[in-house]
């Protein structure tokens, strides 16, 4: 078994009758932000006699061999750990799973249905940091952007306007710009307002903001995003257009993309990789801005993703929720009116190209290796999420 936190709270004895022990046991990702604040007899077993047992391991380690040995009731994950048949076939004590994640698509929640065990995931949980690390990201290459003129305005292309394209969008009016945005699910609305070849072909910048989908398999839908940027969509952008991933890397094709790159010069921001967690220093030596997948990573977004399962397990098992994320957030002094008044402050509030610096420091033999990848985000010193 690998190395495991175990921490074992035993409930308070001293009730009236002699309480049964129950114990839940729950194996958890141990980058799941505040762990031992939210589960807890404490914040779990307020109502009864509990025993919390939490083992958390890395997520990469929570395997069947695991399951097998521990045999949890509850499954704390984030996106680096598949969900599915191979995982939990022969395990039988599973009854809740929780990503602490927006993204879904290393779950079959299909098969979970089939298997009656619950699933929650963090829906929203880090809107504001993602479309905040965008707005960054583009402001750092393209600071004449902070005051766009009727003669020069500046066209935001969105694909994907949920939770974080819709707010991206909201960040992108304030300043001024013109949104076009695609998304086939939702209906035609102020941000809703573009087909997909207008937004590659119009815009300024483009930010990709949508979940990771194929044709078919769990992660089925009609308009797949599986390589949604092909060669051909990269060859419709204009060179000069700036075009940022912080959804899935597969959502772009990394070989075509490049090409693209080599023929164009266009500059390229990706927070996440096709091959994640490595990544071609060929590839990497092409970009503006390389980041390792922690557009999320502000202490608001990760406590908020922490929050929202501890909130769907207490549903789960009828208990009142006892903690909540403001108890743990220290004083925030990020304000976004600020930052538009001192634009120069940006490097401030976010200074993206630290983390850029990082990433490619990791850089050896031609590429960035998996461990060192998870080593930057497992040690990642958490931002704060602008409040809006
Ligand atoms: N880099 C990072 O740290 C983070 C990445 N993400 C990724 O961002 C994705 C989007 O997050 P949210 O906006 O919160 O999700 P969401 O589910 O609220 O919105 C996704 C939107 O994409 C639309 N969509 C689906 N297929 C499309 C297509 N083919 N073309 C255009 N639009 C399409 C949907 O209709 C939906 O409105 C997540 O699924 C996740 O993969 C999320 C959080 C952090
Ligand atoms: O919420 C999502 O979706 C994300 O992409 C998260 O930022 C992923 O973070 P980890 O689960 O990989 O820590």
């Amino acid at each position: 078994m690998p190395n495991t936190n175990v921490n074992t709270f035993t409930g308070n004895n001293e009730s009236k009758e002699t309480p049964s022990t129950r114990t839940l046991t729950i194996v958890a990702d141990s980058n799941i932000a505040s762990l031992d604040e939210f589960f807890s007899t404490q914040t779990l077993g307020q109502d009864a006699a509990l025993t919390v047992n939490i083992v958390s391991v890395a997520g990469r380690d929570i395997t069947a061999q695991l399951l097998a040995e521990v045999q949890p009731d509850v499954l704390l994950i984030r996106s680096v750990t598949p969900i599915n048949a191979e995982l939990i076939v022969d395990n039988h004590s599973v009854r809740f799973v929780g990503s602490a994640t927006i993204g879904t698509d290393h779950v079959d929640q299909a098969y979970l249905a089939e298997r009656n065990i619950t699933f929650a995931n963090a829906a929203g949980c880090s809107k504001h940091s993602v479309a905040q690390y965008v707005l960054t990201a583009i402001l750092t290459l393209r600071p004449q952007y902070w005051q766009p003129s009727s003669n020069q305005p500046v066209v935001l292309g969105i694909i994907g306007l949920g939770n974080i394209g819709s707010t991206l969008a909201q960040y992108a009016a304030d300043l001024g710009w013109q949104v076009l945005g695609y998304d086939p699910l939702l209906p035609a609305s102020a941000f809703n307002n573009a087909s997909f070849d207008e937004v590659i072909s119009q815009s300024n910048a483009i930010s990709l903001h949508v979940p990771l989908t194929d044709a078919e398999g769990m992660n089925r839908s009609d308009y797949p995003t599986h390589h949604l940027l092909n060669a051909a969509a990269l060859e419709a952008m204009p060179a000069d257009s700036l075009l940022i991933n912080s959804a899935r890397g597969p959502v772009i094709d990394a070989a075509a993309l490049e090409d693209n790159i080599e023929q164009t010069r266009r500059q390229v921001v990706l927070d996440v990789f096709e091959h994640e967690p490595q990544i071609a220093e060929q590839l990497l030596s092409k970009l503006a801005i390389a980041t390792p997948h922690i557009a999320g990573y502000t202490l608001e977004g990760k406590l908020r993703g922490t929050q929202m399962i501890y909130d769907a397990l207490c549903e789960k098992f009828n208990v009142t929720p006892a903690q909540s994320m403001h108890n743990l957030l220290p004083v925030n002094m990020y304000l976004w009116t600020e930052l538009k008044e001192y634009p120069d402050r940006l490097i401030k509030f976010y200074d993206i190209m630290q983390d850029d610096k990082l990433l490619r420091a990791k850089a050896d033999d031609g590429q960035v290796n998996g461990a060192d990848f998870d080593q930057l985000r497992r040690d990642y010193h958490l931002r704060r999420e602008w409040q809006f």
